[in-house]
């Protein structure tokens, strides 16, 4: 059932599981183990449901959905020391399905080496690209674009399932500059060769996007496992209500015993708490995991008493290890101004009504994308200069270093969008980073903001492949495909000089941004590595230290994915669902 306050929580009613959140992690724990009709399972979201709310569900509309939106945290981050001190908005999805319910859609695996470098700093064979690949199966629905067109050539269906949760397809709607990109893989082959399907294990070139939608419509971790299975009389979801803690309830021997929890539907109305049978299983995000666990005395004992909080288990990698990746855009100017679709739909009323209309009448148009069709993942080449004197930060050869978004629109996280002039952004993402940060907390008012400090741009190497990316991304724009349909770069991109370091580095102080994918807050590591060793959970994602309590989200990822990291993470959930099932204690 769906609850919407803790006093609707049916009296007398055992737990056996509750979970914390109902992102890609928490989704999955939930569905999986609601499986058993034998098993109770409890969740608790802070967000509201996401039924009905047509901006959820229309995929054009994600950029309108933060910062600062009814269905985000509204975080921001510490002044960030390498980016000319600037505060960013530091958006987390706040709805039933988390974050999936509000993020860009685009669905990738990831590249091999990175499964394989997550078995190996686990221990886990288990956590291999082989291992996994058969949790693709429980996770993809691969659909029809919503279009019909013909997608030979932009997927191989033949590596993705039909029979999963979340729905899956390529391109709805073709943009004005979908050819064009495909064309540049032609003309400049070596170093932007075509890859028909990126999520292969070997992602590198340039290829059309997978993203989490179908007909016409986000798919997301709510929609996808959780609102198919809310009939089941096993399964109660209470939204609107956050988690203030985590409880311990007694000791198992000789280590605490995490499993209640405490919670409330907001600061000031009444506390409520509820003990499980078997599990608490934590899975409030990246950033809201390690506050949780800090506000519940498990974390670091230096930031706990110096809040005077007790510490009932000193664990230093609570919130550290923060990795996220930044991206920096490169503005070019449109030929023909129609090519714009975000600038098309903020100052077109008409354009606006008439694709809001075909959406809602045949679930068809350009509403039915995300904000672009391709995505390109690229690296540094094994001779460049830089390999003298950096170390490689990405999981292997098949890893890239950086990756190419391309939207048809002004993509401003800085200032405000421009009311003339019309705009293509080739995004370039920084996606095998060697800085890393923290999470931590300055209160133990569970109802305070935590302390986000992504660090970006902090190493040699970030500042270095970051340059190479922008430098790559003008190669790209400058190819003879795009004559005739760029005009240059333009806008406040307009007077960067590509060629001079200093200009480079200053537009990426000045403009690199997050592109929302924080991780390893409470990482992963070997049954072996003890408490304080520099992992928080066990390879079966159950947290060191403490018996009764898992944490099954992006915070236990041991690195960032080379990737938009949502499809790991269900991975990650699906796998540490069949352990929990499984029964065997492995650690
Ligand atoms: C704007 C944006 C765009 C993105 N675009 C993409 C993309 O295109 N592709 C991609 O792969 N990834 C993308 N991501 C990242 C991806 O969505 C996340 O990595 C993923 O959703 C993380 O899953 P999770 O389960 O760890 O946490 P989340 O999805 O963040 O879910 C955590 C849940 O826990 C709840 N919660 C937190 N604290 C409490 C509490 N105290 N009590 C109760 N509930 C609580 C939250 O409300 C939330 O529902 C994007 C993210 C954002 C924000």
């Amino acid at each position: 059932a769906l609850l919407t306050d803790p006093s609707q929580l049916p009296a007398n009613k055992v737990y056996d599981y509750v979970v914390v959140g109902t992102g890609p992690g928490g989704g999955v724990i939930a569905s999986r183990l609601s499986e058993d009709p034998n098993t109770n399972v409890l969740v608790i979201e802070a967000g509201p449901s996401d039924q009905g709310v047509t901006s959820l569900q229309i995929p054009l509309l994600a950029p309108q959905l933060q910062p600062n939106q009814a269905f985000d945290w509204n975080f921001t981050t510490v002044p960030q020391k390498n980016l000319d001190n600037r505060t960013l908005q530091y958006p987390r999805g706040r709805v039933l399905g988390g974050s999936s319910g509000i993020n860009f859609m685009v669905y990738t695996r990831g590249p091999q080496d990175d499964f394989d470098r997550y078995a190996s700093v686990s221990g886990d064979d288990g956590w291999s690209w082989n291992s996994t690949l058969p949790y693709w199966n429980k996770i993809e629905r691969l659909v029809p674009p919503r279009d019909g067109h013909n997608t030979n050539g932009e997927i191989a269906p033949a590596i993705h399932s039909t029979s999963g949760a979340l729905n899956i397809s390529v391109q709805n709607a073709p943009f004005a500059q979908d050819p064009l990109v495909i064309e540049t893989t032609q003309e400049l082959p070596t170093e932007f060769p075509f890859n028909e399907d990126m999520n292969s294990g070997y992602p590198l070139g340039i290829g059309w996007m997978q993203g989490t939608y179908g007909n016409g419509m986000r798919s997301s971790a709510s929609t996808a496992y959780i609102e198919p299975v809310l009939s089941r009389p096993n399964l109660d979801v209470l939204v609107e209500t956050t988690v203030t803690k985590l409880i311990q309830t007694g000791e198992a021997s000789g280590t605490p015993l995490f499993r209640g929890v405490q919670f409330a539907s907001s600061a000031t109305s009444p506390k409520y708490a509820l003990n499980v049978t078997r599990e608490v299983i934590l899975s409030a995000g990246a950033v809201n995991t390690p506050q949780l666990l800090m506000l519940s005395g498990l974390g670091p004992s230096k930031t706990l008493s110096s809040l005077n909080m007790k510490t009932i288990v000193d664990l230093p990698d609570v919130g550290q290890h923060l990795t996220d990746h930044p991206f920096l855009r490169t503005l070019f100017g449109l030929v023909n101004p129609d090519d714009d679709i975000l600038e098309s739909l903020a100052r077109n009323a008409t354009f606006a009504n008439d694709v809001l209309n075909e959406w809602a009448s045949e679930r068809q148009g350009v509403l039915t994308d995300s904000t672009g069709n391709q995505v390109g993942w690229l690296r540094i080449p094994d001779d460049d200069s830089i390999w003298k004197t950096e170390q490689d930060p990405s999981s292997g050869p098949t890893a890239p270093h950086f990756e190419f978004l391309f939207v048809p629109g002004f993509v401003s996280e800085t200032e405000t969008a421009p009311t003339t002039g019309s705009f293509f952004t080739l995004l370039t993402v920084l996606v095998s980073p060697s800085s890393g940060g923290s999470v931590t907390i300055a209160s133990a008012d569970p109802f305070a903001k935590p302390v986000i400090d992504p660090n970006f741009l902090d190493t040699t190497f970030d500042v270095y492949a970051i340059r190479a990316a922008v430098r790559s991304a003008a190669r790209f724009a400058a190819a003879g495909a795009w004559n005739g349909f760029l005009t240059g770069q333009a806008g406040p991109f307009a007077n960067v000089d590509v060629g001079s370091d200093e200009d480079v580095d200053a537009w990426a102080r000045a403009q690199s941004w997050t592109i929302w994918h924080p991780v390893a807050t409470a990482r992963m590591g070997t049954c072996a590595q003890t408490v304080g060793n520099g992992a928080v959970v066990n390879l079966d994602a159950t947290v060191k230290g403490v018996q009764g309590l898992r944490v099954v989200d992006a915070s236990i990822l041991p690195y960032i994915p080379a990737a938009h990291p949502q499809a790991v993470i269900y991975a990650f959930a699906e796998r540490v669902a069949d352990l929990i099932k499984s029964g065997q204690s492995i650690c």
